[in-house]
């Protein structure tokens, strides 16, 4: 489905040419639920948007579905950490217009159908008329989820999508994410990008680490065998949820570390 192909890619700079990634390889399958996890800066949003096609490399290609990448499309839903909702649309418009814009073929009927099919699924349908501005920052991220699912792209790139929310909004965003994946026969191939091990555990099939940048390359790749559907209170209790955790742990907090003592040894110096 999706084949990152020795990719490294650059940006010029005004002091010239800066690495963010290179070295990247990754296969991902049809209908697997794939995140990268990593520090701040480590290139996480620049593999997406290769994906996406809003970035490309400058070594290596992407391919989607067997074709290279050359440039956003359809056939990609991207959800946002900042919800990207258009302020002068209400929550039912701003899917229409996703919609309206993707699928050019379908009927006015056809569309309007698709669009209320999403909103119930989210549980939105009452508030279809609101704004963006008279919505939660939680009902503002199931309507870009929905919108992203509407157009019936065969991947989905999520950027932080729960970054912003609240433990408790965020635990039920993951849960109708899971169910619009389900509903969809699990055939959506998923990219995410978070900072959240809990998260990447519960949602995927696979997580990415990453190395820390310039020049950033993956680290290691966990593989996730938990069975579907994951109920959260019970995983947590699991040995290979706690083994995973740690892992993630261990590889995440040995540079914040490394960080700290180097501030308290420069400290001493001074
Ligand atoms: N258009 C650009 N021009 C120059 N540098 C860029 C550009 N886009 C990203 N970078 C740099 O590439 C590196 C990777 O950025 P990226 O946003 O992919 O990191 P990230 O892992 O997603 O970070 P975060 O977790 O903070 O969102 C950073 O050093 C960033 O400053």
């Amino acid at each position: 489905m999706i084949s990152i192909q020795n990719i490294e890619i650059a940006f010029n700079t005004p002091k010239g040419k800066f690495v963010a990634v290179k070295d990247i390889n990754l296969e991902v399958a049809k209908g697997e639920i794939v995140s990268i996890i990593g520090h701040s800066g480590c290139g996480k949003s620049t593999i997406l948007n290769a994906i996406s096609g809003m970035v490309f490399p400058t070594k290596g290609k992407v391919l989607l579905n067997n074709k290279e990448v050359q440039g956003p499309g359809p056939d990609r839903g991207i959800v946002f950490q900042n919800y990207s909702l258009l302020p002068w649309l209400n929550v039912e418009e701003n899917i229409y217009q996703a919609v309206d814009a993707a699928l050019p073929a379908k009927s006015k009927l056809e569309k309007r159908a698709l669009v209320e099919k999403y909103l119930q699924m989210v549980n939105l349908w009452e508030h279809r008329e609101k704004y963006p501005k008279q919505i939660s920052g939680g009902m503002k991220q199931r309507t870009a989820i929905a919108r992203a699912f509407a157009i019936d792209p065969d991947v989905l790139l999520l950027d932080e999508p729960f970054g912003a929310l609240d433990a408790l909004t965020k635990g039920s965003l993951h849960i109708e994410l899971l169910k619009m994946w389900n509903l969809t026969q699990r055939s959506k191939t998923i990219v995410m990008v978070t900072h959240d091990i809990e998260e990447a555990i519960f949602l995927s099939d696979r997580i990415i680490v990453m190395n820390n940048g310039p020049a950033a390359t993956i680290r290691e790749i966990e593989e996730v065998h938990l069975p579907r559907p994951r109920n959260k209170k019970e995983i947590v209790n699991q040995e290979e949820y706690k083994i995973i955790r740690e892992r993630l742990l261990s590889l995440l907090m040995d540079k914040v570390e490394i960080d700290e003592e180097d501030f308290f040894k420069k400290q001493e110096a001074a």
